[in-house]
């Protein structure tokens, strides 16, 4: 085609060509699944899963995104077979909740409360809950977070409709998705305006979602790699003789910005396996990809089958 004697590339041909180029680069999990397998062959399997997004599919109501009795039986049989993990923005009880299996590791609130199985806790008897936190890094942040939460429910909340402040104990998620898209610019202003009497606290975004948490060094990423040496492989993954069992294979599977840190801690480690969930090419350090929470199930299975082979 051509125009002023230039040759003109419809949009639609622009937008498919980078898609190739980018599946090219991230290729399907499913797709890829046998060289993965061999790439994990006399390695142990450790599975990471991320909730919203990758478990269950985003919905409008945070409060209403959970997952089917299909996924939750795929992720019991990956459990059953592997050590495995949810990582979530979510505070650690609701995502429990959500998910419903107890023999799992829960690192909520973006992996500053971490869980372990609590079934075997659980026949103990006495103090389960106590027994099974493993890791909350963020801990002194808790009154600070309780007096953030409270202004951001006044201050955005109160204000602009359409607004959910999500109180997820070791930070807090400002919603946007129900807010009039030309009010988006308004939460954004006054989240910062609350946060300027919380320099301790930083600002990140997700879908459709603004994140309030503790500014430490800690992320997902830190999470996958404490959950790594507590489960007894080494967290660098660097091959040093240092007593700890290098040989994890850790698939790790997310849909959001705040997973890229966990895709950066195994592209560091040069073994292992990022998947990001996204129907769209998106930046991201995962070396795979999966539609959607569809085929996360699907790939869950698979990985269920091939161990049982
Ligand atoms: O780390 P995740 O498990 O992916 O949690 C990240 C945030 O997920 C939830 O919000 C997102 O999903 C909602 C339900 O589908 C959707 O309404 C919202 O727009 C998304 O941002 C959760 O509610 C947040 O607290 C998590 O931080």
């Amino acid at each position: 085609m051509t125009k002023h004697g230039a040759v003109v590339v419809p949009e639609d041909a622009v937008v498919a060509a980078a898609a190739v180029g980018w599946m090219e680069k991230h290729p399907s999990a499913l797709g890829k699944f046998e060289a993965l397998a061999a790439a994990a062959k006399g390695k142990r399997i450790v599975v990471f899963l991320d909730y919203d997004g990758t478990l269950s599919p985003i919905v409008e109501d945070p409060d209403r995104a959970v997952m089917t009795d299909e996924m939750r039986d795929a992720v019991r049989g990956v459990a059953a077979r592997f050590p495995t993990a949810i990582v979530s923005g979510r505070c650690r009880d609701k995502v429990l909740s959500f998910v419903g299996l107890e023999e799992l590791y829960y690192a909520g609130s973006h992996g500053m409360d971490i869980q372990g199985p609590t079934n075997a806790a659980a026949s103990k008897g006495g103090e389960e809950e106590e027994e099974s936190v493993l890791c909350q890094p963020a801990r002194e942040f808790l009154p600070m977070i309780g007096e953030a939460y409270a202004a951001l429910v006044e201050k955005v909340e109160g204000v602009i409709p359409g607004a959910k402040v999500e109180n997820n104990k070791f930070c807090l998620s400002v919603h946007f998705r129900r807010v009039d898209e030309r009010r988006w610019g308004a939460v954004a202003d006054q989240v910062r305006a609350v946060l300027r009497g919380y320099p301790r606290l930083r600002l990140t975004q997700g879908r459709k979602v603004l994140e309030v948490r503790p500014a430490i060094k800690w992320d997902k990423g830190e999470a996958l790699r404490f959950l790594l040496s507590a489960l007894g492989f080494s967290a660098a993954g660097d091959g040093e003789d240092d007593g700890d069992d290098d040989d994890a294979f850790p698939i790790y599977i997310g849909d959001d910005r705040t997973d890229e840190d966990a895709f950066r801690v195994l592209r560091a480690r040069g073994h292992g396996a990022g998947i990001l969930v996204s129907r769209f090419p998106k930046d991201t350090c995962a070396s795979f990809s999966l539609r959607d929470p569809g085929e996360v199930k699907d790939f869950l299975r698979k990985l269920v089958t091939c161990a049982a082979a």
